[in-house]
């Protein structure tokens, strides 16, 4: 792995006790104009699961199953992790971290696409904590794995999960089956910024609506069906005088149902857990949908642990490592160099200084 000498995975955090809950979304966000309606609405989500949000133990998993690939290649690199909004905190892993030696730090994230707020907001979070980190007079190099969603792996895992849900339906004809890539709401705005600021924008739909089709296809094709499919939306926030990204997945499983649609397979290919924005907002509130509109729903799970999405992580490292010490990598979708460009996913509330670019 060299030239880094340890790696750490950055996640978003989540509330593992009913106490935690109110002291997280205030982390959340702060700043952010998230209305205070929407915040005790999210809050019930939470109680609802007894305050405990399923990610942390879900990166738990994540990092046994990354150390367990790591080791069978033979690659003692330390594997840490950090989050933005619970502990184990970012700053505190990387203090940890220089404690234990460790001078250059390869990061991913469990963001897999490409927006501000999966992937410019973390590398301003890699910033703000070694700013923090230097006024203490510690000194550390980081780095970052691109945007994962288009890589191999990451469609393949998907491709896995997907065939198996779909195979629980098989003798229910095509026009009667949706099938709905479902992904997090994004303001239209920050949609439209996605990307490296080639003009071309929309990055975050773009590679959804990418992973979507092939998904598609090949989903199609090994089981001989032909099933068109969509990508919908979860998890709006913000004033409602902001346009997200639409249509919300409930909005359109009721369309679908007075279309003659009586099966629903949610695939949140958006997400690489079942975290909350899959367990509240498509187990629990499209499933009240569904049951209302006498549709069945089949959800997909996500990625998750899936052995071929881990050792494509593993390989993603290796890449960028390599990358690192000047070697000639594989490129995919125009994602070299990882570091990102200038304007990469701004932020458009205020500028902020941001690491693993080149602005
Ligand atoms: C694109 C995207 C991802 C996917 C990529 C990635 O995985 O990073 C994601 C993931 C997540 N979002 C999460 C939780 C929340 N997101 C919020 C708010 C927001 N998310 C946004 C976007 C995204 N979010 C945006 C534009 C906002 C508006 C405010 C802002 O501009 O920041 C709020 C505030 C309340 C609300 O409005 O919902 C909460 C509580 C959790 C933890 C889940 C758990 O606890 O299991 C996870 C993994
Ligand atoms: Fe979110």
């Amino acid at each position: 792995m060299q030239p880094y000498d340890a790696i750490l995975l950055l996640s978003f955090g989540g509330p593992e006790a009913p106490e935690e809950v109110v002291p997280f979304l205030r982390r959340v966000t702060a700043g952010r104009g998230i209305p205070d309606e929407r915040l005790e609405e999210v809050g019930e989500h939470y109680y609802l699961f007894g305050g405990r949000s399923p990610i942390n133990d879900q990166n738990r998993a994540l990092l046994a199953a990354l150390r367990a690939e790591l080791d069978s290649r033979d690659i003692d690199t330390p594997l840490l992790w950090g989050n933005r909004n619970s502990e184990p905190f970012l700053p505190d892993a990387l203090r940890e971290a220089y404690a234990a030696g460790h001078r250059r730090v390869l990061v991913v994230t469990t963001s897999a696409y490409s927006c501000y707020s999966s992937c410019r907001q973390y590398r301003e979070n890699l910033a703000d904590a070694v700013a923090t980190l230097r006024e203490e007079g510690i000194e550390i190099d980081i780095d970052k794995v691109g945007p994962y969603a288009p890589r191999p792996g990451f469609i393949r895992a998907n491709l896995g999960r997907l065939v198996e849900s779909l195979r629980t339906i098989d003798g229910v004809p095509d026009e009667e089956v949706a099938l709905l890539f479902v992904t997090h709401s994004i303001p239209e705005t920050m949609d439209e910024t996605s990307g490296p600021g080639d003009g071309a924008g929309h990055l975050y739909q773009r590679q959804h609506r990418a992973v979507a089709e092939v998904l598609t296809e090949e989903a199609n094709r090994i089981l001989g069906r032909d099933l068109g499919s969509e990508l919908v939306f979860c998890s709006r926030s913000g004033p409602p005088s902001q346009s997200w990204l639409e249509p919300d997945v409930n909005d359109r499983m009721e369309e679908l149902a007075a279309s003659g649609v009586s099966v629903v397979v949610a695939a949140p290919i958006g997400f690489v857990s079942d975290h909350m924005e899959v367990v509240y907002d498509l187990d629990t509130e499209a499933r009240a949908t569904a049951d209302r509109l006498g549709q069945r729903l089949v959800r997909v799970p996500t990625v998750g642990t899936d052995p071929t999405f881990v050792a494509d992580l593993v390989d993603a490292l290796l890449e960028r490592a390599a990358e690192a010490r000047g070697e000639a990598v594989p490129d995919f979708e125009g994602r070299r160099p990882s570091v990102c460009a200038p304007g990469c996913c701004p932020n458009l509330r205020q500028h902020r200084p941001a690491l693993c670019g080149s602005d």
